[in-house]
């Protein structure tokens, strides 16, 4: 049987996180100075993996970082590699375990200065990890300055020295690596920009952290796979018929029709059952043509509140997608808020993308006051800065808290997007997805992406688990389809896509592989 990972594989530690585990570890009984040791071992194994034997400066800084950058001196040169090291600090303030290791590389310790890069291959970043509180300065910037503009390779130990491995930000001048090395779990900031680009490859390497220490943690983030949420995924039942696979209800607007159609395709490919798309009557006609298994309802003039409300009224619809092409202009505006607040007073089960959101710019409390039942609200950065200004500015520079706190001022699952898009729960909990390739920058694909959410919905996924899931699969339709995607593209990929991940993860654990 193949190695399967599992949930815990896929947490995300933040800096404090790491000290606990690092603690932990300890109170566990694998003493400091072995975790330094693996951990100077995994970054000189995967050095030696990568390049051939070149000329290597190890530049240490002052804290464990450094530590594990004497660590690894030692083992490239006793490899026979040609290798310098200049140390940032004082060997009275090194931690007892870094201070072991300075006494055990017997070799030169040279000045900091930028001299020391001359005629150097590779850089070992051994500068500052998880530690770094402020940005560089000085001589660490100068060198970092100096790397940069000289272009010389570097590996990073925990992460880039500049880089903020909890936020994913860069608290000044980062010296972009092209393999960093990090231990026992990633951190957020490997995978959040702009820190998932400044990493290169990434290695998590175990160093003898048991795995027990995570249950006394108490993680809330995990970055998005299906181990997550496989098992809550909607399979088609072999004794299921259509209604047992929901009926999502989509509203669309008069002039921007493509938005909502998109959806629609989205959530049927998805697997509802049934999908319709209640639209005003004058833009009937348009929907009526384009649409085929999606079927379409009619919202009388003037009244189409009441209308919406009494297809509320039938049970069956039991997830609703308000927002692609819902529309802003005038009028539009006013009937864009009264379907959203009519679906979410209902307490049904609710999708909110697009002008469904913009439309609250003015007064997003009334939104949030709306929100009582499950809700899964998916802004882009331009509406996430609309509802949520505030947050905005007290975190500008944290993607994640940002999400976090929007999700639990708004009561709604929030998933916030981008190429790192995150993903959170009123709850604190919390996923950050890195599938997604660029090729989804693309008019209509958001909107795709509503559709496969209030789709895994209407099948009866939990707005969490749907929203995490709907990332996933429409990231891995982005890879499948590649360069030149076009909207259109996403929901006629998906079953591929959804084969795979089906053989995968479901016949596969049916037949016990
Ligand atoms: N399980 C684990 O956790 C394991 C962790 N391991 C390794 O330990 C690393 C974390 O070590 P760490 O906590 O000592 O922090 P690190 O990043 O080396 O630097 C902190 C020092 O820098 C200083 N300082 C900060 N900012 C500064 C600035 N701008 N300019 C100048 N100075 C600045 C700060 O001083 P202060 O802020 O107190 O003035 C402090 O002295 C982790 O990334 C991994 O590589 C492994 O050994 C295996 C097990
Ligand atoms: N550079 C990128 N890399 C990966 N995914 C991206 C990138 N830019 C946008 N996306 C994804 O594409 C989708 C765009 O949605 P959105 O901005 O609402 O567009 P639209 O309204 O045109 O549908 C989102 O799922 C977003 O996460
Ligand atoms: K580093």
């Amino acid at each position: 049987m193949n190695y399967k990972p599992n949930k815990s594989d896929r947490y995300l530690l933040t800096a404090s996180e790491m000290g606990r585990a690092d603690k932990a570890a300890v109170v566990a009984g694998v003493p400091a100075i072995d975790l330094m040791a693996a951990a100077g071992k995994a970054v000189a194994d995967a050095v030696l993996e990568r390049w051939s034997r070149c000329s290597v400066l190890v530049l240490c800084g002052p804290g464990n970082n450094g530590g594990d950058g004497f660590v690894v001196a030692k083992l490239l040169k006793a490899a026979d590699w040609p290798v310098r090291l200049a140390f940032l600090g004082s060997v009275e303030k090194l931690s007892p375990e870094a201070a072991h290791f300075y006494q055990a590389w017997q070799g030169e310790v040279e000045d900091y200065s930028v001299n020391v890069l001359d005629q150097s291959d590779l850089v070992i970043d051994a500068m500052f990890g998880a530690g770094l509180t402020r940005p560089l300065e000085g001589k660490a910037r100068d060198m970092v300055d100096a790397i940069i503009a000289r272009d010389i390779p570097v590996c990073a130990i925990d992460v880039p020295s500049g880089l903020d491995g909890s936020t994913g930000a860069a608290l000044g001048l980062v010296a972009p690596a092209e393999l960093t090395v990090t231990f026992f779990r990633k951190k957020p900031g490997h995978l959040l920009l702009p820190g998932r680009g400044l990493c290169g490859e990434l290695v998590v390497a175990d160093i003898g952290i048991p795995e027990t220490v995570l249950n006394e943690l108490n993680l809330q983030a995990w970055e998005n796979s299906p181990e997550l949420w496989y098992r809550n995924y909607p399979w088609p039942r072999t004794d299921g018929h259509k209604f047992h696979r929901g009926h999502a209800l989509i509203y669309g607007g008069e002039s921007m029709t493509g938005a909502s159609r998109l959806t629609a395709r989205g959530a049927m490919r998805i697997g509802a059952g049934l999908v319709t798309l209640a639209v005003p009557i004058k833009a009937w006609a348009v929907y009526a043509t384009a649409m085929t298994s999606v079927m379409v309802a009619k919202l009388e003039v003037s009244q189409e509140q009441e209308d919406f409300e009494e297809l509320l009224l039938d049970p069956r619809h039991n997830a609703i997608a308000v927002g692609p092409g819902a529309g802003l202009a005038g009028f539009e505006r006013i009937r864009t808020r009264k379907i959203v607040v009519t679906a979410l007073t209902t307490n049904h089960t609710t999708v909110l993308d697009a002008d469904a959101l913009s439309a609250f710019s003015e007064d997003p409390q009334t939104l949030f006051d709306a929100i009582n039942g499950p809700c899964v609200m998916t802004p882009h950065e331009g509406e996430f800065a609309r509802l949520f200004p505030e947050i905005n500015k007290s975190h500008p520079d944290d993607k994640l808290t940002r999400a976090r706190m929007a999700a639990k001022l708004s009561g709604a699952v929030v998933v916030l997007k981008g190429a790192d898009t995150v993903i959170a729960s009123p709850d604190g909990r919390a996923i950050i997805n890195a599938n997604a390739p660029a090729y989804l920058a693309t008019g209509g694909s958001g909107d795709v992406l509503a559709g496969f959410i209030v789709g895994l919905l209407a099948q009866g996924m939990l707005p969490f688990d749907a929203a995490s899931a709907a990332v996933w699969l429409h990231g891995e339709v982005g890879n499948d389809v590649g360069i030149g995607l076009i909207a259109e593209d996403l929901p006629e990929h998906l079953p591929k896509v959804l084969s795979a991940f089906q053989k995968h993860y479901f016949l596969a654990q049916k037949s016990g592989k």
